[in-house]
């Protein structure tokens, strides 16, 4: 069963059409990851499937009672909150001494609770966002871009944790990420989104595309070859919007120039 599903997803914010026709859906205990370039929709999506943007058209539905961790764009959540991380934990639901230290245990990070947010290393202050989604004891984790500003080292453990999290408590994941080596080993599924889904597989399938073998080891530079793999359409077509920066679309011959 679902625990979220979009279907013939329309969103209009200023009047573009942001997201156009997309459907899809997170399952209980899967790890799907979106992928597309700046100003694609990846966060809108989101926002979408959380219940907290209108829809021009189609659907959003949620399981009864769902419970949802949702940890918001980096940027968009102020490091310089004058607030210990113990505090910022019981925002807005008041929590225990016990369940604090032992969501920070979880996550790698069991010293921080007296520090001050503003403090703390960008990893760190992942790790309590993270810490204090799951106190919600969700069922979806709902990432948006959950390691940007972090090293490499820092990425992987990061998303190592989203993984051991999921073996341990089945909770399901849905994220935005760039890092197409992180999304390799980490994903169930990828769907590529461009205000529209250009393409949706296992990274297995993925990974075994002529596209991904040529831009393995490319790091992200590569990010875009990704959108070229095993398409189920023709691009221009089905798309009316017009509205998205579709810049990668002027390479979207199946050719890799832009990695040579
Ligand atoms: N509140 C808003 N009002 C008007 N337009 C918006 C609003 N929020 C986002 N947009 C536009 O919608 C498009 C998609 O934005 P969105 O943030 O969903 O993209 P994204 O794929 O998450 O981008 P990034 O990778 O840069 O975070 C962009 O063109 C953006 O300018």
């Amino acid at each position: 069963m679902s625990l979220i599903e979009a279907q013939d997803l329309t969103v209009r914010l200023d009047g573009n059409e942001v997201l156009t026709g997309v459907s899809m859906r997170v399952k209980a205990g899967e790890i799907v990851t979106i992928l597309g370039p700046n100003g694609s929709g990846k966060s809108t999506l989101l926002r979408a499937l959380l219940g907290i943007l209108p829809l021009a058209a189609g659907v959003v539905t949620r399981a009864k009672g769902l419970r949802v961790g949702y940890v918001p764009q980096r940027l968009a959540v102020d490091r310089t909150l004058p607030m210990t991380v113990r505090r910022f934990l019981s925002l807005p639901v008041r929590v225990g001494d016990p369940e604090a230290a032992a969501a920070l245990a979880r996550v790698g990070v069991p010293d921080v609770a007296a520090r001050q947010m503003g403090e703390l290393s960008g990893g760190q202050f992942q790790r309590v966002l993270l810490a204090r989604a799951l106190l919600a004891r969700p069922q979806v984790l709902i990432l948006d871009e959950p390691t940007q500003g972090l090293d490499q080292p820092g990425e992987a453990a990061f998303y190592r944790l989203i993984e051991e999290v999921r073996r341990e408590t089945g909770v399901a994941v849905l994220m935005v990420s760039h890092d197409l080596h992180v999304v390799m080993a980490a994903s169930d599924r990828v769907i590529c989104l461009n205000g529209h889904i250009c393409c949706e597989g296992t990274p297995r399938v993925v990974s075994t595309a002529p596209e991904y073998r040529a831009l393995f080891g490319l790091g992200t530079q590569g990010a875009l070859a990704l959108y070229q793999h095993v398409h189920d359409h023709e691009h221009g077509h089905g798309h009316s919007g017009g509205h998205h920066d579709h810049h990668d679309h002027a390479e979207h011959d199946h050719a890799h120039h832009d990695h040579a």
